[in-house]
């Protein structure tokens, strides 16, 4: 079994994570674990935050000489900003909209929202990205690649390849995934790539921030991974409430998803013909198994609820209406949380292979 969890605030000393479950004999390297870091950090959208942080992972057990010992991994990512928070304090005692404040402060008791906004952040996601590298290693052992891109952001819509293409023919995703990497804000269309960043910049002009689509596929899957002989095995399960567990993506799809609801059944399923299928409309899952195809999600992230020109809050002390608490923060950030989506994807599948296939040392 692979899992993780992680720990740390925001602006604290730093951000960590234990994963345990990893085989042994897996080589990873520091290097390509800072690039995985950037690629999540970076993208047009990101506030001076991602200026700050150079998000160095330091690898505190479970890897020697460069390869996996099978023991729990252990990563620590220090939080370059602590330095400018240390021994500060500043309260949020007007709940931002959107964001985790107001019911993490009732939940929890506090007389701020500050507490909250530590842990809420997306700043965790580091320790996600940094377990994910493991999982991706462990994958690429058995030619297993989890790739994301951008397709919309505020309504801009990316002009890609039609869907059926994207979903069946591996050299489609894999031409997109490279292109997303050489645009600011990882959408393959380098053309709808200005657009967006002109919009983004109007955003943050105005106050305000942006969400957006992401697509993320995974080729080279086996026939079998999770199961459909219990619920919580199911695998498309398992992925939907991974990537619904990042921070302000609020839904998920497989294959066409929702399109399926308007088809006729005949329209709808992927026949069986040799020497292979001929779509892959359900998006490489069926009863909860893989099986074979491309994996094939689609999610929605909402736009970031800190926002410049503040909505509409009640001062949690006074109980009288004024603005939403205003702090340094992203105006988008649809490429980083793909990215995210990449890390977690692949823990989840790294999980079901190890499931099906067994062994402590790959
Ligand atoms: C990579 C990434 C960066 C984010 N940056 C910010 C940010 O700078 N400011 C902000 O208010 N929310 C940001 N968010 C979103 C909030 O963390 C999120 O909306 C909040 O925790 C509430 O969770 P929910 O939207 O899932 O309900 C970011 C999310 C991700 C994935
Ligand atoms: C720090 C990161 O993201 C942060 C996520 C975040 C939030 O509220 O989710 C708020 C911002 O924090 P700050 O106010 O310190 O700039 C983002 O920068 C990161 O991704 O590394």
């Amino acid at each position: 079994m692979l899992r993780f969890l992680t720990a740390g605030e925001s602006h604290g000393w730093g951000i960590a994570a234990v994963l345990d479950g990893m085989p042994a004999g897996i080589e990873v390297s520091q290097e390509e674990l800072s690039v995985e870091l950037s690629r999540r950090r970076r993208g047009y959208g990101r506030g001076e935050r991602a200026n700050i942080e150079n998000d160095h992972v330091l690898i505190a057990s479970g890897v020697n000489d460069g390869k996996t010992t099978g023991a729990p991994i252990c990563i620590v990512i220090p939080n370059k900003d602590y330095e400018n928070w240390k021994g500060k304090y500043v309260p949020i005692y007007a709940p931002r909209p959107g964001h985790a404040d107001f019911a993490g402060m009732v939940k929890y008791g506090f007389n701020d929202c500050r507490p909250v906004a530590e842990r809420a952040s997306a700043r965790e996601t580091a320790a996600r990205v940094a377990c994910g590298y493991f999982a991706k290693k462990l994958l690429e052992k058995e030619n297993i690649k989890v790739m994301s891109w951008v397709v919309s952001i505020g309504g801009i819509w990316a002009q890609l390849p039609p869907l059926e293409e994207r979903m069946s023919k591996e050299e489609i995703p894999k031409k997109l995934f490279y292109l997303a990497e050489c645009s600011e804000v990882r959408c393959p269309d380098l053309e709808a790539t200005g657009r967006m960043k002109k919009l983004i910049d109007e955003a943050r002009e105005k106050g305000d921030t942006l969400g957006g689509i992401f697509e993320v596929a995974v080729i080279g899957v086996p026939v079998g991974l999770g199961s459909y002989v219990q619920w919580d095995r199911r695998l498309d399960g398992r992925l939907a409430a991974a990537v619904m567990s990042i921070q302000g993506v609020k839904g998920v799809e497989f294959g066409v998803g929702f399109e399926f609801s308007e088809m006729m059944g005949s329209q709808a399923h992927d026949p069986l013909k040799l020497p292979k299928r001929p779509s892959n409309r359900a998006g490489g899952i069926e009863g909860g198994v893989s099986n074979g195809e491309i994996i094939f999600m689609r999610a929605a992230m909402k736009p970031i609820p800190t926002l410049k020109s503040p909505l509409p809050s009640v001062d949690v002390r006074t109980k009288k209406e004024c603005q939403a608490y205003i702090e340094r923060s992203d105006v988008c950030a649809v490429g980083s949380a793909a990215v995210v989506a990449e890390s977690m994807v692949a823990l989840v599948v790294a999980d079901a292979l190890l499931e099906m296939r067994g062994g402590d040392r790959w």
